[in-house]
This record gives C-alpha cells, sequence and structure tokens, in this order.
C-alpha cells in the first residue's frame, strides 16, 4: 500500500483564499491595507528566489509588500537602522528578515531590534520564548513550524497522545515544531546527530517532522508502517538527467518512505508552499494586531 500524498499546494491555496478575502473584507470596511516589508542582505541567489515568491504571494493576497536589499557588507548598525525605520511605518505590519544573514552580523541582535507586533517570522526572543511557556502565547507563530503542524493534521487533527518525533533542532524549525507539538499534546522527541541508533527512535513516530538539511537521509526501514512523515528539507542536488542539471529533494527518501508511510508530503510541492501561506496569515494578523 503507498501512502497519501499530503497535497501542500492545494492547502496553502485554501489558506491563501481565506487570507485574500480577509484583507478584502478588512480593506472595504475602511482599515488599513496590510503590509509586509523583506529585508533580504546580500545576494544569495536562493535567498532571492525566495524573497520573490513572497513578494508574489503578497501581490496575489492584496497585501502590499515593501522589499529592501542591502549589500552583502552592511553594517549591523545599517541593518538594525532600517528595521527601526520599518517599525516606526504605519503601512508595515510585518518585518521579515530573511535568514542566513551573512556571518558578520549579530542575527539575535537584529531579530531582536523588530518590534515583536511586526515579527511576522515569530523568530523574536519574546515570541519564541513565549511558545516554549506554558499558559503564554505568542503574538507570532514560526511559519514553516507552523505549516508543517496544518499538514499533519490533515491527516490527524487531534495531535493529542501521539508520539512525534522531530529531526533536526534548528532555531526556525526543529525546535520551535518541537514546542508547538508540545503545545498540540504530543509526546515529543528531538533527534539529532548525537542520537544513538536514529533509525529506531525515527521508528518510534506516528508523526515525524524531518528538518535535518540531508538529502534523502530517512530510509523507508526508518519509517513505522502507517506514520505521518512531514518532509521539511529542501536540498538542491545535482541531477543530470534534469533539464536544469539539478533538481529539489527533501530530507526524506520519497521513493522509499512512501511504501511505508500512511501520508507523506512531497519537496516540492508540501511543506514549502504552506509556510509561504502561513507568512501570509501573520502579516494579515499583524495588520489586524495593529487594529486596537
Ligand atoms: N526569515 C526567514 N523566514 C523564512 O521563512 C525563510 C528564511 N528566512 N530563509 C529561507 C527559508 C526557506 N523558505 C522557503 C519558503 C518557501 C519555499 C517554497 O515555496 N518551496 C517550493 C519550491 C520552490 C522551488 O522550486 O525552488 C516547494 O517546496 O514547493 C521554500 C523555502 C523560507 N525561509
Amino acid at each position: 500500500m503507498t501512502a497519501q500524498i499530503i497535497d501542500g499546494k492545494a492547502v496553502a491555496a485554501n489558506v491563501r483564499a481565506e487570507v485574500g478575502k480577509a484583507v478584502a473584507e478588512r480593506v472595504a470596511a475602511g482599515k488599513s491595507r496590510p503590509g509586509l516589508a523583506t529585508v533580504l542582505v546580500g545576494d544569495d541567489p536562493a535567498s532571492h528566489v525566495y524573497v520573490s515568491s513572497k513578494r508574489k504571494a503578497c501581490a496575489e493576497l492584496g497585501i502590499e509588500s515593501f522589499g529592501f536589499e542591502l549589500p552583502a557588507d552592511a553594517t549591523q548598525d545599517k541593518v538594525e537602522g532600517l528595521v527601526s525605520e520599518l517599525n516606526a511605518d504605519p503601512r508595515v505590519h510585518g518585518i521579515l528578515v530573511q535568514l542566513p544573514l551573512p556571518s558578520h552580523l549579530d542575527e539575535e541582535k537584529v531579530l531582536r531590534a523588530i518590534s515583536i507586533e511586526k515579527d511576522v517570522d515569530g523568530f523574536h526572543p519574546i515570541n519564541i520564548g513565549r511558545l516554549a511557556q506554558k499558559g503564554r502565547d505568542p503574538l507570532f507563530v514560526p511559519c514553516t513550524p507552523a505549516g508543517s503542524l496544518v499538514l499533519a493534521q490533515t491527516v490527524i487533527p487531534k495531535l493529542e497522545g501521539c508520539n512525534a518525533v522531530v529531526l533536526g533542532r534548528s532555531n526556525i524549525v526543529g525546535m520551535p515544531v518541537a514546542l508547538l507539538l508540545v503545545r498540540a499534546n504530543a509526546t515529543v522527541t528531538i533527534c539529532h546527530s548525537r542520537t544513538k541508533d536514529l533509525p529506531s527512535v525515527v521508528r518510534q513516530a506516528d508523526v515525524l517532522i524531518a528538518a535535518v538539511g540531508r538529502p534523502n537521509m530517512v530510509k523507508g526501514s526508518w519509517v513505522k508502517p502507517g506514520a505521518v512523515v512531514i518532509d521539511v528539507g529542501i536540498n538542491r542536488i545535482e541531477d543530470p538527467t534534469h533539464p536544469k542539471g539539478s533538481r529539489l529533494v527533501g530530507d526524506v527518501d520519497f521513493e522509499e518512505v512512501k511504501e511505508v508511510a500512511g501520508a507523506i508530503t512531497p519537496v516540492p510541492g508540501g511543506v514549502g508552499p504552506m509556510t509561504i501561506a502561513m507568512l501570509m496569515q501573520n502579516t494579515l494578523r499583524g495588520a489586524e494586531l495593529s487594529d486596537k
């Protein structure tokens, strides 16, 4: 039996349609049009592609977008100065500083400079701190983790009591997705490069979130039959048989795992489109927060 393929594009399209409708309604009611500012430092080609697809999504939904590009050698003061201006700009309800930043910049300090009311990535230490605490709520939840949970919940609406395994402990995916799973009352195991007997730990998962950035790492023999597998990896690998000479693969060996899992997200067309949809939802939320 082969797994159900979770269609991230379709789920994302539904979220986007809802956001677009809410944007039109609020503008018709005389409220502010939501606005997203993107800040890109340096000239990483992949980052350019991501930022432009975010701005394209904004345009489709009636969200204003403001793009800022700084040179790769921009100083800490320059980046923080731009963030301060955006904090003060009433047309901007969300600020996204594309990561990773060039290594000479202090990432935590830049993220801390973003007003928490405009932190649509949810990476401000206060928003992350609240995510980690019982009885507290962040103003924004990080987009890729939130989108990963939405996709898992299309198959298992109530994650309560299930065994969730997170492969990876990054600030932008592994750790926040683990915190979200705990908040959903799952029993959560976080695995990483020092985990002993990784395959046997991964095999405990009813829900597996793979976010390590290693192409095709998770094999069919690692997966419990019927598990829900969410593949967050976006890895470009060389493939001479492909027109571009390369193609995208996830952290999961899709061909093997689809024969074992109950449901699986593809790459591309899984978590990636959801990340952008959740960013649109967060930007709408930023505008709503500014109404009060
Ligand atoms: N502050 C910040 N916030 C982010 O959310 C953020 C970031 N920095 N840095 C980089 C990562 C990466 N990321 C992706 C978003 C969409 C796709 C996406 O839509 N992928 C398509 C394929 C795109 C393609 O074909 O290249 C898919 O999976 O179907 C991928 C990756 C957001 N990130």
